[in-house]
């Protein structure tokens, strides 16, 4: 039987769906412990234990936040030695793909980002030149690192009280001099919706919106979703430069992406292609996101965003 790891970032009380979906996964492959980037208390504990985690890998100790992601990897390497595992499956943003990487050359192992699926070979696949090609790959030496997409394997609800019996184990790390210390830290401010990279419904907004982005998150706040932009309007100062989708920016893989005024440059397709539902709203018919988009709606944003939030709105009632 395989032995898979399952790297945690941050454990919560109830398992994010990234989370949900990396054990489902990991599941369905092989015995499955997770490796744990932070403190977790009881409750979290037993949800990811429900959620298929057979055992915990921790840091003796903690783990000192402000020494950036070493002492994850130093925690990740002990861990992949201890269980000899066949895969260790991280999720794709930035910290899993820093961190896949950093443990991966002290093993002199396989790295594969951007997952969508893996087989039971640990065969994996992955879409390459901007969505344009599907890739089936395999690491050459193991324990193969993989950083799965968001989205991309069904993940259901689990409930804690299904909690399995589940080991412990705690291992040391060594001390590390790292070359950079985090000194301070302040939290973003909150704006109640989804992160982008995970996010199940995207609304985005580029040029288009002339730097008014209330449409834009007035139709996201309607759905439920998270806010995303092209890189014309996070260069502006528009929004903020986490919401860039695209070449340069966060690769997402939404259920439904919705593009208002974004002409669909191959940049910008870069980050979106993976969408499973695109819908386009572009006042210029021969805009190149039209050749992409499941739905098109030619038309100006500013009419058609505020219709649409209203007509959900209602609908929700
Ligand atoms: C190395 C490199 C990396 C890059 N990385 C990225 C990246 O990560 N992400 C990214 O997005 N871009 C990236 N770009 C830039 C990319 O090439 C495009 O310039 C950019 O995506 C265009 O943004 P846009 O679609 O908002 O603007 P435009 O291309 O100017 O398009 C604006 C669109 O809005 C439509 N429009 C205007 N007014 C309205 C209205 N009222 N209602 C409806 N539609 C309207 C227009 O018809 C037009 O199609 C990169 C470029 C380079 C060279």
């Amino acid at each position: 039987m395989l032995k898979i790891l399952v790297y945690i970032h941050a454990p919560a009380g109830t398992p994010t769906k990234g989370q949900r979906e990396l054990l489902a996964l990991a599941g369905s492959l092989g015995e499955t412990r997770a490796v744990l980037g932070a403190e977790a208390d009881e409750a979290a504990l037993a949800s990811l234990s429900a959620a298929g985690s057979t055992g915990f890998y921790v840091a003796a100790g903690g783990i000192d936040a402000s020494l950036l992601l070493t002492p994850a990897v130093s925690l990740l390497e002990a861990a992949v030695r201890d269980f000899e595992a066949d895969a260790v499956l991280l999720p794709n943003g930035i910290e899993g793909r820093e961190i896949a990487a950093r443990t991966a050359v002290r093993l002199d192992a396989a790295v594969i980002t951007d997952a969508i699926d893996v087989d039971t070979d640990l065969t994996v696949t992955k879409p390459v030149l901007a969505g344009s090609h599907t890739v089936k790959a395999q690491g050459t030496r193991g324990p193969v690192f993989i950083t799965l997409k968001p989205n991309s394997i069904e993940a259901p609800e689990t409930d804690a009280g299904a909690r399995a019996a589940a080991s412990l184990h705690e291992l040391s790390i060594e001390a590390t001099a790292p070359a950079a210390r985090i000194t301070s830290t302040a939290p973003r401010t909150a704006t109640g919706r989804p992160e982008l990279s995970g996010a199940r419904f995207v609304v985005a907004g580029g040029r288009g919106v002339e730097g008014n982005f209330a449409p834009v998150e007035d139709l996201a706040d309607a759905l439920g979703a998270a806010v995303g932009a092209s890189r014309v309007a996070t260069d502006a100062g528009w929004i903020e430069h986490s919401a860039q989708v695209g070449q340069t920016g966060v690769t997402i893989s939404p259920q439904l992406y919705i593009s208002a005024g974004i002409s669909g440059a191959i940049q910008q397709k870069a980050g979106m292609q993976g969408a499973k539902c695109i819908v386009a709203i572009n006042k210029d018919p021969d805009a190149p996101v039209f050749e992409i988009a499941d739905l098109g709606i030619i038309g100006d944003l500013a009419t058609v965003l505020p219709q649409a939030a209203a007509e959900i709105r209602r609908r929700k009632g």
